[in-house]
């Protein structure tokens, strides 16, 4: 773009002859894809500059400035260059493009991407009136890519919504970006009392936001569902209507702010359990201008000064985004309310094309040069688009229940554990270990009891035990209690634990038992799938042999009912020419009409002789053919010949098809 004669890359020296773009448009191995760029010029409208071209469209992907005239100051800022240059696109449209053309070519291939969940970008670049907003929106007798988006993308829901589980919802914004601030076209065209003229201190201009679940997303812009092409063209003439035009010397309604309409398609598959989510951004930027060419003066010019900032800054994310070592490089997205806005359609997640509108005039050369070089760079962007969808919600389902019984598992595995080492503990202070035989808890307090006794015995005897110290009675007794005591509560805590430890191994059976019948569930669904995959496959096969077999016979229908045709004709004349009703010409007649009738009653043996008249198939002696079948007895045969007609005769045994006697 042009400010005051600097260029894109802020420098005004350019030297190479021929720019080649390079890299081809295709995503590489690692899902980059470059951005695509296109070139359209708009057909020379002065009839007194017919003659004086600067660009032309040289084939389907090159221009070329032709540069005649070398001779110094004789081109507009591009003197001394040399006598040709050319540059290499993904296409361009000549000055006879129709808005179909472009139609074609730019957006079917973006509305594909675009529902198949990528996000998609249209960018219009070009020096103010090179025909961006002809492009993009387009008269309403000729409309542009916009309008017709709008009807497509519900023409094409309505063929892809096959069944009811599938579901699309779409929906529309559309933002300005005027002197540098974001407004909400279609909430101040909704709430129009708020801003009957519009004057930047009446309206309340929106944030830019970007965060790492959303992306980059316009705070408090008004979103609206629509359910058909004509309701969002409805909302695409309402923002337009509230767009910031004026009129310049170069264009007579010149847009003087960057308009982005962000259409958003939903799609939800109910039977796949997937979400699908993808964003289309359509953008007519406002175009460089050189305030020499348009006098803009007052608010224009501050406009213009806008405009012309906001297209460096984003001629400053370009080259930093096509720099060899990128990784080190700032990326100046932030310099901008337009690179914030366009962040992931320059270098992110979108495939995105950009479309070079130029003037060809040789008045308007050197912005064209200008334009055709931020093309360039910009052709070199590699992004990393890739399909929004959600993974399918059913396995989601199950790999969450198989974490939950995995987390459950867990837990009772470490409760074991905790209880296997709480028995350690009590069989290490002496204290015998739990026994699910209660057998052995009974012999344990049975010798108890006895030690007991013997005590007992040996306190009433009034003897000291052997070794020990003298004990009152009182005191052995209390021990005594508390050991039985002891014991009691020991049995009491084996139980429980057994209990539970019974409790959870039913329960790691049941989970185990639960996980099987997943696999299982999971292994049938897919013999299932390879069943009908196989059945389906049959099924097309038997249908091809099925079509071919009714084609055969509706051929041999057809052969038989011409033949039957002929055949009556030929009896209908010999009737004519025979006297009296009652010949076997009209017997033949009869029978004819009997086969064309109910050709599947056919009965040979009810029919026995039967004969007809047939195109003549003589043999080489002249004679008639008898197909070794017996002769015609009657005299009819005879007048026949002698009338100028061959007799065909038709047998029909009991055991075979009717044979032809010439
Ligand atoms: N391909 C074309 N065929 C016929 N007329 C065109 C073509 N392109 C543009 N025009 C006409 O040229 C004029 C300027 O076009 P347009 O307003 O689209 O330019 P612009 O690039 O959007 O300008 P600005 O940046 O000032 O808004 C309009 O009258 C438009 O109808």
């Amino acid at each position: 773009m042009m400010v005051d004669g600097t260029n894109v890359n802020g420098s005004s020296k350019e030297v190479s002859a021929e720019e080649d773009c390079g890299a081809d448009e295709s995503t590489d191995s690692r899902g980059n894809n470059n951005v695509k760029v296109m070139v359209r010029l708009k057909p020379i409208d002065a009839p007194e500059k017919q003659y004086n071209v600067a660009v032309v469209a040289l084939d389907e992907s090159t221009v070329e400035f032709p540069n005649n005239d070398t001779s110094p100051g004789s081109t507009n800022g591009v003197q001394g260059e040399s006598p040709s240059r050319s540059f290499h696109f993904d296409y361009v449209f000549g000055t006879n493009s129709t808005q179909d053309d472009v139609y074609d070519f730019v957006a079917e291939e973006m509305l594909d991407q675009f529902f198949t969940g990528y996000n998609s970008t249209i960018l219009a670049y070009g020096q103010t009136g090179s025909g961006k907003s002809y492009t993009m929106f387009g008269p309403i007798d000729n409309r542009g890519l916009i309008p017709r988006i709008c009807h497509e993308i519900f023409e094409r829901i309505g063929l892809l919504k096959s069944s009811a589980d599938i579901e699309y919802v779409v929906s529309v914004s559309f933002l300005e970006i005027y002197l540098e601030k974001v407004y909400d076209l279609l909430g101040e065209s909704i709430n129009k009392s708020a801003s009957p003229k519009k004057t930047s201190e009446k309206r309340t201009s929106l944030t830019i936001h970007e965060s790492s679940t959303f992306g980059v997303y316009v705070q408090s812009a008004t979103v609206i569902s629509v359910s058909d092409g004509d309701e969002l063209l409805h909302c695409i003439h309402l923002g337009e209507s509230q767009r910031c035009k004026s009129s310049t010397d170069m264009n007579f309604e010149s847009s003087r702010s960057h308009a982005i309409v962000k259409i958003n398609l939903l799609k939800r598959d109910n039977l796949e359990g997937s979400i699908q989510k993808s964003d289309l951004f359509l953008v007519d930027l406002a175009g460089s201008e050189k305030v020499s060419k348009t006098n803009a003066v007052g608010a224009t010019l501050e406009e213009a000064k806008k405009i012309n900032l906001s297209l460096s800054s984003l001629g400053n994310v370009i080259n930093a985004l096509t720099q060899k070592d990128k990784k080190r490089t700032h990326i100046p997205y932030r310099d901008s309310q337009l690179t914030r806005l366009l962040r992931d359609s320059l270098g992110g997640n979108s495939k995105t094309t950009l479309i070079l509108n130029c003037a060809c005039d040789k008045s308007n050369e050197a912005e064209t040069l200008t334009t055709l070089r931020f093309g360039s760079r910009a052709k070199q962007i590699e992004n990393k688009a890739i399909v929004n969808r959600s993974d399918l919600f059913l396995k989601k389902k199950l790999e969450r229940q198989i974490a939950l019984l995995e987390k459950r598992e867990q837990e009772y595995q470490n409760r074991i554990t905790l209880l296997e080492h709480e028995v350690l503990a009590l069989r290490a202070n002496n204290i015998r270990a739990p026994s699910p035989d209660t057998e052995d808890i009974e012999t344990e307090n049975t010798k108890l009891k006895a030690q007991m006794d013997s005590l007992k015995s040996i306190l009433s005897s009034g003897g000291s035990l052997e070794g020990e110290q003298h004990i009152s009675t009182d005191d052995l007794l209390s021990k005594l209690m508390e050991k039985c005591e002891l014991v009691v509560d020991l049995q009491a805590r084996l139980d429980d634990q057994l209990d539970k430890e019974t409790a959870l191994k039913r329960m790691m059976d049941d989970l185990r038992l639960l996980e099987a019948q997943v696999i299982e569930k999971n292994h049938d669904l897919a013999e299932q799938l390879a069943i009908l995959q196989l059945d389906n496959l049959n099924l097309t096969n038997e249908n091809v042999t099925l079509s071919k077999d009714i084609a055969t016979v509706h051929r041999i229908l057809k052969t038989r009912a011409e033949r039957i045709q002929v055949l009556e004709s030929t009896v209908r004349e010999l009737s004519d020419i025979r006297l009296g009703n009652e010949s076997p010409l009209s017997a033949a007649f009869e029978a004819i009409k009997e086969v064309n009738e109910v050709p599947s009653a056919l009965s040979p043996t009810s029919l026995g002789w039967w004969g007809v008249f047939g195109p003549s198939r003589r043999s080489s002696t002249g004679s008639l053919h008898s197909g070794g079948l017996a002769k015609i007895p009657s005299n009819e045969a005879r007048r026949s010949r002698k009338a100028g007609f061959n007799l065909n005769v038709l047998k029909v045994s009991s055991s075979e098809e009717p044979e032809t006697i010439d």
